[in-house]
């Protein structure tokens, strides 16, 4: 299977380019090319694949096989690939995934794309804002964003100290998410700046989280901590995300990075037994 490593702010995928490749179980694909030992090492997969409603269709996959409904930063670096890869001749495009068709707006610098500001729609609050939540025995209080994908918003002032390997999962596994959560945990540094780490649902802690940081910001700022424009700094670096009252919608500007692309037989695959 031929495969393109790519990375938006250190949330790296393997994407495979479905107009050329067909690939029969994403979901067990999923799980042997993240591997970081016995595969090639990522947080998921993602599949560039034909659409009949939009320029391209996105189906993205986490660590663990299960299917996400959107990805922040994937479908930046799906916008960059169909650009770079001469699947679209234009830098303004559409992209179907299970959270909806998005729109995109690509920088386009040497013939390659740098950035993309991506339309991510409007974001619906989820709970109370907002909503007190036991977990581990502790009162907690958090705000639920969805813009296509689900997630939990916690304010915490030690963003760095926090032992999300230990905790995460008693967060993504609550009973309060039905179809589990990725959790954000967020400090406000000022009225122009956050700082985040993420436990995403299905691939543990990420060094970003495109859509974590949409709702991280739109959570900040129904809860007037934040100004309608906010820097989201992240472990692998930073999001600009802008909320439009007016529309309603939702904007996040990033980079995109091709790294190496590749090719594997997974028929051989002997790395562990997943
Ligand atoms: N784990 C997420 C999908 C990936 C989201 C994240 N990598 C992003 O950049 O938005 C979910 O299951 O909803």
């Amino acid at each position: 299977m031929k495969f393109t490593k790519m990375q938006g702010i250190g949330n790296d995928y393997v994407y495979v380019n479905c107009f050329e490749e067909n690939v029969e179980d994403p979901a067990r694909v999923a799980k042997l090319v993240s591997e970081r030992h016995f595969g090639i090492g990522s947080d998921g997969l993602i599949l560039i694949c034909p659409s009949d409603v939009a320029d391209c269709r996105m189906r993205m996959f986490n660590e663990d096989g299960s299917e996400g409904s959107m990805c922040g930063n994937g479908i930046r670096c799906v916008g960059k690939y169909a650009y770079d890869h001469g699947i679209v001749d234009k830098p303004q495009i559409s992209v179907e995934t299970l959270g909806g068709i998005k729109y995109l707006d690509m920088q386009v610098e040497d013939g390659k794309v740098k950035t993309v500001k991506v339309d991510m729609g409007v974001p619906q609050l989820t709970s109370e804002l907002p909503e007190k939540i036991q977990v581990e025995g502790k009162t907690l209080e958090f705000t639920g964003i969805d813009v296509g994908n689900p997630h939990a918003v916690y304010y915490v002032d030690n963003v760095d100290g926090l032992d999300l390997e230990k905790i995460g999962p008693a967060f993504e596994m609550h009973e309060r998410f039905p179809d589990r959560v990725n959790s954000e945990f967020i400090r406000v540094i000022d009225r122009k700046h956050l700082q985040m780490r993420v436990w995403e649902r299905g691939s543990g802690e990420t060094w970003a989280c495109g859509t974590g940081a949409t709702a991280s910001a739109v959570a900040s700022m129904m809860l007037g901590l934040v100004d309608d424009t906010v820097e989201v700094q992240l472990i692998g670096g930073n999001l600009e995300i802008t909320w439009d009252r007016e529309s309603g919608h939702v904007y996040m500007t990033g980079p995109a990075v091709e790294v190496f692309s590749g090719e594997i037989d997974l028929t051989q695959y002997n790395g562990r037994e997943v």
